[in-house]
């Protein structure tokens, strides 16, 4: 290695096209995943309060934001959906609903924009009444019997159209479960992007009043979700999920856990997601609103920062505006 004055580092970066040719990274719309809120009614963009810019859609809605990512470039959404506390339960029956909400739209979406991937996310919180992931005795969650519960959701999903299954409840086993079940039901073909190293984290606050949960969930997560502490635990998470069939993996939350995802992209190479989570994109928006950091520069540059660390893709409720200004 050489050193100064021979080496001048500053050299490269002196010029606009310099600075393209040397760069390691580059943020493209493929990497994008756009999390959908939907809510029964038609007609309906309902703002949520705590994420500005981003609403409840009714079916109809939902349809028009996935053709409109369509045409951004934006391959994949998510579908995440409000329940009423009226079709909320102790046992969260509503996720083995066929024709419930997210299986509605995910029909609707396949039928009108058969182009974009679908994904959508296996747990109970949303069915609920209690708000956890899982089933729920004595104050515990139960772990085999919610990944019982999870198998059915998750096939019911694949037959309303879904092309990733993400298991975002933590249970132990889930995943190698939901395999079994998908290929017996003849969707082998079917992705399972596993949220592995899901944090009990204090960022998820903005999404569970997108959801409804808020006010809803009893108690905490930390039972099933991970201990923010943890690094190596994450890797085991991880190693156990791609053994037992994961097609790729998803950090959650993002930003404050870059280190991890960098950790994992190192050690197995499997495509790596990361999520950019509710109080992330409120945290961002909340500082551009209030005229203290430039909205468009942040928003980028802490996406580019996910692909540095080795995420091979971003779920980001910033999809669209990203999408439109990479589109220039
Ligand atoms: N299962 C999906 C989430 O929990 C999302 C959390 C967030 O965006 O805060
Ligand atoms: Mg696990």
């Amino acid at each position: 290695m050489t050193h100064f004055p021979a080496t001048r580092l500053r050299r490269p970066r002196a010029s606009d096209w310099s600075r393209r040719m040397v760069r390691e990274t580059a943020l493209t719309c493929d990497d994008l995943i756009w999390p959908i809120f939907v809510k029964e009614g038609t007609s309906i963009t309902e703002p949520v309060k705590s994420m500005p810019g981003v609403n409840r859609l009714s079916i109809d809605k939902a349809v028009d934001a996935a053709k409109e990512a369509a045409d951004l470039g934006i391959p994949c959404i998510a579908l995440f959906p409000n329940t009423p506390d009226t079709l909320r339960s102790e046992h969260g029956d509503e996720a083995l609903n066929r024709d419930n909400l997210i299986n509605n739209a995910m029909r609707a979406i396949k039928d009108a924009v058969p182009s974009i991937g679908l994904l959508a996310d296996v747990a109970l919180d949303p069915y609920t009444s209690h708000g956890q992931d899982g089933l729920v005795q004595d104050g515990k969650v139960l772990n085999d019997e919610t990944v019982g519960i999870l198998v059915q959701q998750s096939v019911l999903q694949a037959e309303a159209g879904a092309d990733i299954i993400a298991p975002s409840d933590m249970m132990d086993g889930r995943i190698g479960a939901i395999r079994t079940e998908l290929d017996k039901a003849g969707f082998s073909h079917v992705q399972i992007m596993a949220y592995s190293a899901k944090y009990a984290s204090a960022f998820y606050g903005p999404f569970r009043d997108a959801v409804g949960s808020t006010g809803v969930l009893k108690g905490d997560k930390k039972t099933y979700q991970m201990d923010p502490a943890n690094r190596l635990e994450a890797i085991r998470e991880v190693e156990q999920d791609i053994a037992e069939g994961a097609d790729s993996v998803m950090i959650k939350p993002g930003m404050p856990y870059l280190d991890i995802i960098r950790e994992v992209k190192d050690t197995f190479g499997v495509p790596t997601f990361a999520y950019q989570v509710s109080g992330e994109y409120a945290m961002l928006l909340a500082a551009a609103q209030n005229g203290w950091l430039a909205e468009d520069a942040v928003v980028l540059e802490s996406l580019l920062a996910f692909k540095r660390a080795g995420a091979d893709g971003i779920l980001t409720y910033f999809a669209p505006k990203v999408a439109r200004l990479l589109n220039g």
